[in-house]
């Protein structure tokens, strides 16, 4: 297959900010476009500038913000109907911009143009045709975003045409097709870039610059935006993980894998796409959106191995269940231990630990049949391997005691005076240490902070260290809810301190006591790791 460059056109800070629950300051939005900058995308289209204060602050910023390789674009519409372009004053900031391209959006749909825009079809190619020229004459470059592109040729391809038309007598030099409602399929995106191509090298084009932007509502978004691409788009228009307005838009994580990988185009320079996971899991960090752990090749599970033929299978060769290196785009590959094991996801996991097994360690054997009799009565290892590891470590007689919990009491009690509304609870703690008892109390506005903080008192002139650890989340499920307030819960905690995380379980049929097994291994865990690291 031939090499061809197909230009990466971001919009995840225009459209991606159409999602809705996404909202970026202007910070957010430099840092997005240097770390796309640096991915090395060949357009960044900002914003609209002047729609809001953001927008223009934004381009403001990047006038003394150099990008290294990625032109900056600002978006905008057509002029409004009935004024001419050099009077409307929506362009005025659009040329404050500064930017030396301009991606204009016009209406294609004969639908859009009576009924949205209520204006004729006469003046709306003249408002494609006033606004692209008079941008041009500004000394600006121009990418025409044909809204509603495949819906508009489809109910009417002469007009859809002539729209298109006066784009490029006016002087614009990509063409953009778009699925703005996302509602077209792969085969109809083929043949109608194919008459696209045909058209523009009709009115005199040598070599057609085709874009395309697909929207995701059919979840056909990336589908339809590789089939443009097989019939002559050379832009792709698309965000980071497929934010986007509704369903979002074409999934540039996976789009651009997809045709350098699979289909030998280049879109970003080869050496750089290993970026692509982290740039995927910063941006989700910058809009504040917790990462699609199931996205295609760059989630967390993407190359996470769970069922034990498949672990057996990939360690003897990746092939046999990865469809690519997951190196090649920054990704790794991850064994998880459930009940679906085999002793080969043991010998792999824990070999993470720094631990060697084989398969006729008898040890491996016990391991994997203790992490099944626990999954039965509730205990999920895939989500708090630490547990796992100390499970491990138990078996092994590898596990030192730092502590052990011989017996707590938690109570709530009601406190008009307190300042939460009156609900407090208090624990006591009995610990071992050092062959020593330590009886501590504490309160918490929950049972759980009560306990965490009492059993931290005990141990705190022990081990210092733990003033470090924090929980980051804790999370509860019931497992039979047909038992009501006897059901077995299983509670997952996961810690930090404020360099690594790490999850742990622990399952009962009482909430609190499932809290302090979990609460209990997740300091015992960062104990552990904190000798393992010191000794290092
Ligand atoms: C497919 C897309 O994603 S296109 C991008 C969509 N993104 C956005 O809309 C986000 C930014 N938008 C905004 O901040 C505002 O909508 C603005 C500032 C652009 C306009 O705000 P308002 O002037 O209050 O208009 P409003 O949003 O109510 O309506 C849209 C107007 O744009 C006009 N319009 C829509 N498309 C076009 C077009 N291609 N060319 C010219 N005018 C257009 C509509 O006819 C309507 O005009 P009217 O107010 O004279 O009836
Ligand atoms: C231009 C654009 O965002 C669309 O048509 O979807």
């Amino acid at each position: 297959m031939e090499n061809q460059n197909i230009l990466i056109y971001d919009t995840t800070l225009r459209d991606g900010t159409q999602r809705e629950g996404l909202s970026l300051s202007v910070e957010d939005k430099v840092r997005i476009a240097d770390r796309l900058d640096r991915m090395g995308v060949a357009f960044i289209e900002g914003g609209w500038a002047g729609a809001n204060p953001k927008d223009g602050e934004f381009f403001r910023r990047m006038q003394e913000y150099r990008l290294s390789s990625a032109e900056l674009v600002v978006f905008c519409s057509t002029r409004r109907a009935g004024i001419s372009a050099k009077d409307d004053p929506m362009l005025v900031p659009i040329l404050a911009a500064e930017t030396k391209w301009i991606t204009i959006f016009g209406k294609s749909w004969d639908l859009h143009v009576i009924e949205g825009l209520r204006t004729t079809l006469e003046e709306n190619l003249e408002m494609i045709r006033d606004t692209i020229a008079y941008l041009k004459s500004c000394d600006r470059r121009l990418i025409y975003d044909a809204e509603h592109w495949f819906d508009g040729y489809k109910h009417n391809p002469n007009y859809a045409i002539q729209t298109l038309k006066a784009a490029f007598k006016a002087g614009a030099e990509w063409f953009v097709l778009c699925d703005t409602n996302g509602g077209t399929m792969p085969d109809e995106v083929a043949q109608i870039t194919e008459v696209v191509y045909d058209s523009l090298r009709q009115w005199g084009s040598n070599s057609p610059q085709i874009g395309i932007h697909t929207h995701n509502d059919a979840g056909l978004a990336v589908a339809n935006a590789i089939a443009s691409v097989q019939y002559g788009a050379t832009m792709v228009q698309g965000t980071i993980n497929g934010y986007g307005e509704r369903c979002g838009n074409a999934n540039l994580c996976t789009v651009i894998p997809n045709l350098q990988l699979k289909m030998g185009y280049e879109c970003i320079a080869p050496a750089k796409l290993s970026q692509l996971t982290e740039v995927s899991r910063q941006v989700s960090e910058i809009v504040n959106l917790a990462p699609d752990d199931h996205a295609p090749f760059v989630g967390a599970s993407a190359f996470a191995h769970k069922g034990g033929i498949h672990v057996s299978a990939v360690q003897r060769n990746p092939l046999t269940y990865e469809h690519i290196t997951p190196e090649s785009i920054g990704n790794h590959r991850r064994i998880v231990i459930s009940e679906q094991a085999g002793l080969s996801n043991v010998i792999s996991k824990v070999e993470t630990f720094g631990i060697c097994l084989r398969k006729e360690d008898p040890a491996c054997r016990q391991i994997l049949q203790k992490t099944k009799e626990l999954e039965q009565i509730g205990y999920q290892f895939e989500s708090a391997e630490a547990s796992f590891e100390l499970l491990v470590r138990e078996a092994l007689g590898d596990r030192p005691k730092f502590f052990t919990i011989s017996s707590f009491h938690v109570y709530c009690t009601t406190d008009a005076t307190h300042i939460d509304g009156g609900v407090n609870s208090q624990a006591t703690v009995k610990v071992m240490v050092k062959d020593e008892e330590h009886l501590t109390a504490a309160e918490g506005n929950g049972p759980v902070a009560a306990l965490d903080v009492a059993l931290r008192k005990a141990l705190i002139s022990f081990y210092p260290e733990i003033a470090n650890f924090y929980l980051t989340d804790y999370k509860v499920r019931i497992l039979n809810s047909d038992s009501g307030t006897q059901a077995t819960t299983r509670v997952l905690i996961e810690f930090s301190n404020g360099k690594r995380r790490w999850s742990t379980a622990g399952v009962s049929n009482n909430i609190i006591d499932a809290s302090c097994k979990a609460l209990g291994e997740g300091i015992e865990y960062g104990l552990l790791s904190a000798v393992r690291y010191t000794k290092v």
